[in-house]
């Protein structure tokens, strides 16, 4: 029986990094988790033992530090770009480096609509996320950029009716809920040469813009408005996927109290969940 090694890469996860930029006047302090993937020529490396093509992981860590004084000082997505170069220019081996960037973002402290020049409050649960992947032989980076952690609910303009029925339907049909999702959203950008921090900020405000005018007949309809809004008004993404798990809120019977509920009081239930995931491409 002919055994052979299959798909395989390796790398560092869970690279954290704090970088302060120092201005004259103020400072800017960003954090991030980096993870660097690398595939290439490893067969040896696994059958043999021979460790002769194997850059360490604990050097592609130092790496991510070494450069980040020089190079992360923008876009999350430049510094992935930096990263995957440096490691594919440098190690023939290497047919493909994939870089993770997670941005824990902190936002600057303000008193009395003064900006702090240096002190920051974390900023809560949504998270950037830039990916790159670069081949090496000269073919363009591929980069995805992404949100997730953004917690958004809205009180009106959401409804689930018209499904089907079973014997073992329970729920009512509703034309006024609570539509609450966490969203995590990834897009592809057609090119490495972008604004991508003009671009995130115009591609997340346009999705919470749709989530809050839509007029919801479901999580999935909700999805689908905000994924094509981007398509359309963004030509730089390629496609977007969103999962947008529905957190539900079910109205809490208050009659035995001798009170009318009318859309006022809720159960927020975290499990079970219902699970919506979709991809939205251009044709
Ligand atoms: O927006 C929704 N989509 C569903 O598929 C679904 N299923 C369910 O029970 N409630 C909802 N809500």
């Amino acid at each position: 029986m002919a055994i052979k090694l299959g798909k395989n890469h390796y790398g560092k996860q869970a690279v954290h990094l704090t970088r302060v930029i120092r201005h004259p006047g103020h400072h800017e302090l960003r954090q991030v988790t980096v993870g660097v993937q690398l595939s290439g020529d490893y067969e040896r490396a696994h059958t043999h033992g021979d460790n002769a093509l194997v850059l360490p992981t604990d050097t592609q860590k130092n790496t991510v530090y070494a450069l980040a004084k020089e190079h992360f000082t923008g876009a999350i997505e430049s510094f992935a770009l930096v990263l995957a170069r440096h490691f594919v220019s440098r190690n023939p081996q290497v047919s493909q480096a994939r870089i993770e960037v997670v941005e824990h973002p902190w936002q600057r402290l303000h008193f009395d609509g003064q900006a702090h020049p240096h002190a920051f409050v974390g900023g809560g649960s949504e998270k950037r996320r830039a990916v790159v992947e670069l081949p090496a032989g000269g073919a363009p980076p591929r980069v995805w950029a992404g949100l997730q952690g953004l917690l958004v609910a809205k009180t009106a303009d959401s409804g689930f009716v018209g499904y089907p029925k079973d014997e073992y339907t329970t729920l009512p049909e509703t034309t006024d809920r609570i539509l609450s999702t966490e969203v995590e959203a990834e897009w592809e950008y057609t090119s490495a040469e972008l604004d991508f921090n003009a671009l995130f900020d115009k591609i997340r405000l346009g999705m919470l813009h749709t989530f809050a005018g839509h007029p919801s007949q479901s999580v999935q309809h909700t999805l689908y408005a905000m994924g094509e809004r981007v398509l359309e008004a963004t030509p730089e993404v390629k496609e977007i996927s969103l999962v947008m798990p529905n957190k539900h809120h079910i109205p809490f019977n208050l009659t035995p109290f001798g009170q009318e509920n009318t859309n006022e009081v809720f159960v927020a239930t975290d499990a079970p969940f219902g699970y919506i995931t979709g991809t939205v491409v251009r044709e």
